[in-house]
C-alpha cells in the first residue's frame, strides 16, 4: 500500500537556465527527489511545464515567443526534448515514465475526463510515473489552461492526492513580489486562500513563466476545495521533497489535507461542465441544499430558465446568487409543468439528485 500520493508541478522558471535553455542539472535534481519519494513508497504524478522554454531557442527565436503560433511551434519542438530528458533521467533510477498531453477540452468532455482518470490510476498501479503537460499545439486561446498550475490542481483533485506541490523559482508566497520589493514578507502558512489575499497578489511573472503567484494561489485553493493540501516553493536542495512532506519545506503551505474528498462526478460538474440553463430556488430549498445535503425538489423552485434537457447541467440560484450546480433529471418544459400543477411529484421528484449536485 502506497504511503501517499503527491502531484508535483514544475514550472518553466524552475527548468530553464538564464540563456533560456532547458537546465538539465535542475531537471536531474527534481527527478532524483521524486525517485527518493518513489523509493519510500510514495506515488508521484508529475505535471511539468517547460516545452515552450525548452523549444524556442532551437527554433531560432532570440527570446520567449509571444504569438500563439510561435509558442505552439516551440512547444512542439520543446515537448520531445523535455520528455526525452525526463525519460532518460528516470530510467537511470529504473523508473518508467508515461506522457499525457491534455487540453481543457479533454476535461470538459465527461467521457474523456473519465479516461484520463482511469489511465492515471492504471499507470500508478504499475508504478509508472505519469508526466503531464498541456497539449499546447491543439489548445485554443479561449479554452486553454495557459499555465499548468490549474491543470495540476485539477489532477490532484481527480486523484484524491494527499498533496499538491507547486514548484517555481521563488521559495513561497510573499505579500508583494519579492523580485520587485526587497522588504516583501513571506507567508509560511496560509489557512484559506481568501478573495482579499488574491486581490493583494499581483499578476507579475518570471521571465519564462505564465501565471505568476496569483495563478498558483488559485490552483492551491482549487486543490484545497477538493480536500488536497498544497505547498508552494522551489523544491531545490537535497531532500527538499522529503522535507516538504515532513512539514519542513522551504516555502508556503496552503490549506490542509482533508479526508472529505469530492467525487469525480461532482468535480466534473463543478470545474468542467458547461451549464446550459438555471433555476431560481426559495430560501427553504437553499437551506436544504446548502446545510442538509438534500436533493432539489420542484416545490422549492421559483422559476426556471431553459432550454435544457434531462441530463444537462444547470446552475442553481437563490436571490440571484449562485449556490450550486448539478445534473437535472427533466427538461425545462417538464419542470414548468410540474411547477404549475399540484401533483405528488412536485414534492417527491428530485429534479437534481444530491449525488449530482455541488453546492458553492
Ligand atoms: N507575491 C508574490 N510572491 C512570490 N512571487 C510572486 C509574487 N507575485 C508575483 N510573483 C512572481 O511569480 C513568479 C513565479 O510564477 P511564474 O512566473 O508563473 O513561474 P512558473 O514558471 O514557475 O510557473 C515569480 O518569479 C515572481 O516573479
Ligand atoms: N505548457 C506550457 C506551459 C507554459 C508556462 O509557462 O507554464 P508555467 O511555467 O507553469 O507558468 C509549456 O510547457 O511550455
Amino acid at each position: 500500500m502506497a504511503k501517499g500520493l503527491l502531484v508535483i508541478k514544475i514550472g518553466s522558471s524552475s527548468l530553464t537556465s538564464k540563456t533560456g535553455h532547458l537546465d538539465h542539472s535542475r531537471l536531474v535534481h527534481f527527478v532524483e527527489e521524486m525517485t527518493h519519494l518513489m523509493d519510500e513508497n510514495y506515488q508521484v504524478v508529475l505535471v511539468t511545464s517547460g516545452a515552450v522554454a525548452a523549444g524556442y531557442s532551437s527554433m531560432g527565436y532570440a527570446q520567449r515567443p509571444r504569438t500563439i503560433q510561435q509558442k505552439q511551434a516551440s512547444a512542439a519542438v520543446g515537448q520531445s526534448i523535455l520528455m526525452q530528458a525526463y525519460t532518460e533521467a528516470f530510467r537511470q533510477h529504473q523508473y518508467v515514465t508515461a506522457q499525457l498531453l491534455v487540453t481543457r477540452a479533454d476535461f470538459r468532455d465527461a467521457t474523456r475526463f473519465k479516461h484520463i482518470s482511469e489511465t492515471l490510476t492504471e499507470l500508478l498501479k504499475r508504478r509508472v510515473i505519469p508526466i503531464i503537460n498541456e497539449n499546447d499545439t491543439t489548445s485554443v486561446d479561449e479554452l486553454t489552461f495557459g499555465d499548468n498550475d490549474l491543470l495540476s490542481a485539477l489532477v490532484s483533485g481527480m486523484l484524491h492526492a494527499d498533496m499538491l506541490c507547486l514548484l517555481t523559482d521563488i521559495n513561497g508566497v510573499y505579500d508583494q513580489n519579492p523580485f520587485h520589493h526587497k522588504h516583501a514578507k513571506k507567508y509560511h502558512y496560509i489557512d484559506t486562500v481568501s478573495d482579499h489575499l488574491l486581490t493583494e497578489i499581483d499578476e507579475s511573472v518570471s521571465r519564462v513563466g505564465t501565471g505568476g503567484m496569483r495563478s498558483k494561489l488559485i490552483a492551491a485553493k482549487t486543490a484545497n476545495d477538493a480536500g488536497v493540501s498544497a505547498f508552494i516553493g522551489t523544491g531545490l536542495g537535497k531532500h527538499s521533497f522529503s522535507d516538504v512532506l515532513l512539514g519542513k519545506g522551504n516555502g508556503t503551505y496552503v490549506g490542509h489535507f482533508s479526508k472529505k474528498t469530492m467525487s469525480l462526478t461532482k468535480q466534473w460538474i463543478l470545474y468542467h461542465s458547461h451549464p446550459v440553463g438555471h433555476v431560481q430556488v426559495d430560501s427553504g430549498a437553499a437551506l436544504a441544499l446548502l446545510k442538509q445535503n438534500k436533493s432539489l425538489l420542484p416545490a422549492g423552485v421559483v422559476s426556471a430558465k431553459g432550454p435544457f434537457s434531462a441530463g444537462d447541467i444547470i446552475d442553481v440560484y437563490e436571490n440571484h446568487l449562485l449556490i450550486g450546480r448539478g445534473k437535472v433529471s427533466c427538461s425545462d418544459e417538464e419542470l414548468q409543468t410540474l411547477l404549475t400543477t399540484q401533483s405528488k411529484e412536485k414534492l417527491t421528484k428530485a429534479i437534481i439528485n444530491r449525488n449530482f449536485l455541488v453546492t458553492i
